[in-house]
């Protein structure tokens, strides 16, 4: 029954308001690979997060997620396939007046009905997968932003997930806590068996861990691939992404109204942004 692709776009419109952010998107992300979503800030990529989460739907196409597709969901079905989902999101955001081992033992608490001793017993699991079992006693403000990304980490797969969703896992590391992070990320992946999608602006890690790439770029998909495959791209929306070009096909300015109308420019011949 298992497809290659654990989830799947095919030609999926999405707009907020009348502003389409996903104008036919199509790409898939394999069965047990590391799949990174990269882009220009505000192409979208959070929303392909939502809309594998349910927490928004296409106004067209499909989001399947194992086969089903998330946006025909009824909210019991939709409840199911979230448990199969973990999230991670950019801070982690844990909870500040709870330790370590607490903020990993909350979703199994809220979730399951599991007896405290095999709750401890996951609990210490998912820490040592991670490498903190010996950080169970402190409080997030005794811990760095390298360990509170990994005890988020525990914690979205402390209900064993079959997809983690990372969005920006390393922002705001330092170099050598960031390599930390891709590389358990990657390690998590193989040995849990899962599947992992990246969203992320750091190219040299997120290339260096990927199994396939998404560029989204304009409202579409740029390209798709390997690494290299997607490095090797000449389309130029790809190239000014990959080489880290501020000039190039993708807009820099949010849609919105022409200079014209906001500055009252008359004739003087600036373009005007498309207001698309
Ligand atoms: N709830 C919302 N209502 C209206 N517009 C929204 C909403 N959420 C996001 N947007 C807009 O949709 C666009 C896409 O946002 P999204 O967060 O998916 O982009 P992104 O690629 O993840 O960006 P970044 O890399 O900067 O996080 C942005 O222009 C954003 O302003």
């Amino acid at each position: 029954m298992s497809s290659a692709a654990f989830i799947e776009f095919r030609d999926v419109r999405f707009a907020y308001n009348e502003r389409a952010i996903l104008d036919g998107v199509s790409f898939a992300a394999p069965r047990g690979k590391v799949t990174a979503l990269m882009g220009a800030s505000g192409g979208g990529k959070t929303t392909v997060l939502r809309l594998i989460g349910g927490q928004v739907r296409a106004q067209a196409g499909q989001v399947l997620f194992d086969g089903q597709d998330v946006g025909q969901l009824d909210n019991d079905a939709l409840y199911a396939a979230r448990r199969r989902m973990g999230m991670l999101f950019q801070f982690g955001a844990l909870f500040t007046d709870m330790n370590v081992f607490d903020n990993v033992a909350f979703p199994l608490r809220e979730h399951t009905q599991l007896p405290e001793v095999l709750v401890r017993d996951i609990v210490l699991m998912k820490l040592d997968a991670v490498g903190l079992r010996g950080a169970r006693e402190l409080m997030p403000s005794q811990v760095s932003g390298g360990m509170a990304r990994r005890v988020a980490l525990a914690r979205a797969i402390a209900l064993d997930p079959e997809l983690v969703m990372y969005d920006e896992p390393f922002a705001g590391l330092d170099p050598i806590s960031l390599g930390t992070a891709a590389r358990l990320i990657r390690r998590l992946n193989d040995a849990l068996g899962l599947t992992s999608l990246i969203v992320s602006h750091d190219l040299d890690e997120t290339f260096r861990i990927a199994d396939h790439v998404v560029v989204l770029a304009n409202g579409g998909v740029a390209a798709q691939g390997t690494p290299e495959e997607v490095r090797a791209s000449t389309d130029p929306l790809v190239h000014q992404f990959v080489n880290a070009q501020a000039e190039g096909p993708v807009r820099f300015h949010h849609p919105g109204p022409g200079i014209e109308a906001d500055f009252g420019v008359g004739g003087g011949g600036g373009a005007g942004e498309s207001s698309r």
